[in-house]
């Protein structure tokens, strides 16, 4: 497993903006070996912040969008047209102002779509999906101030989760229902970003990258086969001993 790096920036602002410049690099790059990248979207202040921050920048259009597979973390179980849902956020924010492929385009299922209120049935129908993709090129996490990536909470059962995606019920964080990607699928990616800012992460960021176990903080098992990437503001770094801080910060 090769060890995590670091990156650190000044302020949250900063950050949206640096992780948005360096998605559109990857993609511009993977896009210019000839490949469809695969890129796992996900939800939270930062993670749409970046999305928005792609969508101003001169370099949005550098990108094929119709060639890019877009999948989703996690998902709140709630109506389509809900303003909490990740997919609705990230095409506000992206998707729906550029061209992507709609077939490109892989949704978690809504709590008034194809499956209804069954909340298994969804999460099984995006399990089925996500086996038939040979992994990921790109996952990127938020992360809670519990330690939580997607919708893998700690202690919670997601955390023994073997199967693609899972449903959640009772999540800590609200919405209470759910749908998540496990713990081993994303480590099918094979870079993981964990792109996150503010005080309140800095106890979940120290212990997640001081050695704690993805049961206790499952941003601890968030980890990309090729790469692990932590981009942090000021603020959620403030727990890391210096030792860690080699990285500058911009
Ligand atoms: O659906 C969700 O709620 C997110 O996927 C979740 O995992 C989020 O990324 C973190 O909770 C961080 O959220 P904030 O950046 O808003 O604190």
């Amino acid at each position: 497993m090769v060890s995590p790096q670091l990156v650190l920036h000044a302020n949250a602002s900063q950050l949206a903006a640096a992780a948005a410049a360096r998605l559109v690099t990857k993609l511009v790059d993977l896009q210019s070996f000839g490949r469809i990248p695969s890129v796992v979207l996900t939800g939270g202040t930062i993670g749409i912040e970046m999305l928005a921050s792609i969508n101003a920048s001169p370099a949005r259009d550098a990108i094929d969008w119709s060639r890019v597979d877009f999948y989703w973390g996690d998902e709140r179980f709630v109506p389509a047209d809900s303003p909490d849902r990740n997919e609705k956020q990230a095409r506000q924010a992206l998707l729906d102002h550029v061209p992507v492929n709609p077939d490109r385009v892989h949704a978690m299922a809504s709590s008034d779509g194809k499956y209804g209120d069954d909340l298994d049935a969804a999460a099984a129908a995006y399990s089925d999906l996500v086996d038939h993709c040979n992994g990921f090129d790109i996952t990127m996490l938020g992360l809670g101030p519990d330690g939580h990536v997607a919708s893998v909470f700690p202690k919670n059962p997601g955390v023994y989760e073997t199967r693609p995606a899972f449903g959640v019920r009772n999540s800590p964080k609200p919405p209470p229902l759910r749908i998540s990607l496990s713990l081993p699928t994303i480590r099918t990616s094979d870079e993981v970003w964990i792109i996150t800012a503010g005080s309140s992460k800095a106890d979940a960021v120290a212990l997640a990258l001081g050695g704690a176990g993805e049961i206790a903080i499952p941003a601890a098992g968030a980890t990309g086969i090729k790469r692990t990437l932590w981009m942090l503001d000021r603020e959620a770094a403030v727990r890391l001993p210096s030792s860690v801080l080699r990285a500058p910060v911009s």
